[in-house]
């Protein structure tokens, strides 16, 4: 059995100008766990993804992903990192325009040099099996979001932060993009933290955490 936490973050301090947002925070993922964080509006969700995600800098602490630690000052080794083990569903969707969905689906094969043979199933599996060749603009924001997490899933990524995943959907099609989430995340013995306030949505983790201005706490298991 693999023991190394597939995710540690250690004293992490992260403030916007005077506001602190993240103060000391501490916490570890085992591999394989899938957890929900709740907590109110403006408490930090978001940034501690961010900070995970590299789209943000802490201004102290350290993170480790699989063992590794991610340093500041080698964005290229960092970069790598996240290509490798990370899948992200984030609520600005960054599908590109310019290429067709089985293409934007692909990249992180592409990037990750890997074969694309499961692209069009990935897609088929957020009910998009047959719109591959439109482009982005012909989808509604729902359908987008679905491109955007048959992305974030095709290179069976073993970390999949997501912030707020289902938030343009509608609640039958929420629920079955939770259920797929949760089956790809089991299926691959990956791990995931899903930020959410729907607390529907939160139930399909393992747990739930709640983030508050102490830290972590577990509210449900
Ligand atoms: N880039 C930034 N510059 C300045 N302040 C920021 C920035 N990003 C976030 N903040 C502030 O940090 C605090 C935490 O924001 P964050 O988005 O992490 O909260 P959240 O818990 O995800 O909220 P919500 O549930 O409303 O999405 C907020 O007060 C926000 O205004």
């Amino acid at each position: 059995m693999n023991t190394i936490p597939i995710l540690e973050l250690c004293n992490i301090s992260k403030a916007y100008a005077s506001r602190k947002v993240l103060s000391d925070l501490s916490f570890t993922l085992a591999a394989g766990e899938y957890v929900a964080v709740m907590g109110d509006s403006g408490v930090g969700k978001s940034t501690l993804l961010n900070l995970i995600a590299g789209l943000d800098e802490a201004d102290s602490g350290k993170i480790f992903v699989n063992g590794q630690i991610l340093a500041a000052g080698d964005e290229v080794a960092a970069t790598e990192l996240r290509r490798k083990y990370f899948g992200f569903i984030f609520q600005a969707f960054h599908i590109l325009p310019h290429l067709t969905l089985l293409q934007n689906v692909s990249l992180p094969l592409l990037l990750n040099d890997m074969p694309l043979d499961r692209t069009a199933a990935m897609l088929a599996a957020v009910g998009l099996g047959d719109r591959g060749h439109a482009f982005p603009y012909q989808l509604s924001g729902g359908e987008l979001q679905r491109v955007a997490i048959a992305r974030a899933l095709v290179h069976r990524p073993r970390l999949i932060l997501a912030d707020e995943p289902t938030g343009n959907l509608d609640p039958d099609t929420a629920q079955e993009i939770l259920q797929l989430i949760r089956a790809e995340v089991k299926a691959n013995g990956a791990s995931a933290i899903l930020v959410t306030h729907s607390h529907a949505a939160a139930a399909t983790a393992d747990k739930v955490l709640t983030l508050t201005g102490n830290g972590l706490t577990e509210t449900r298991r």
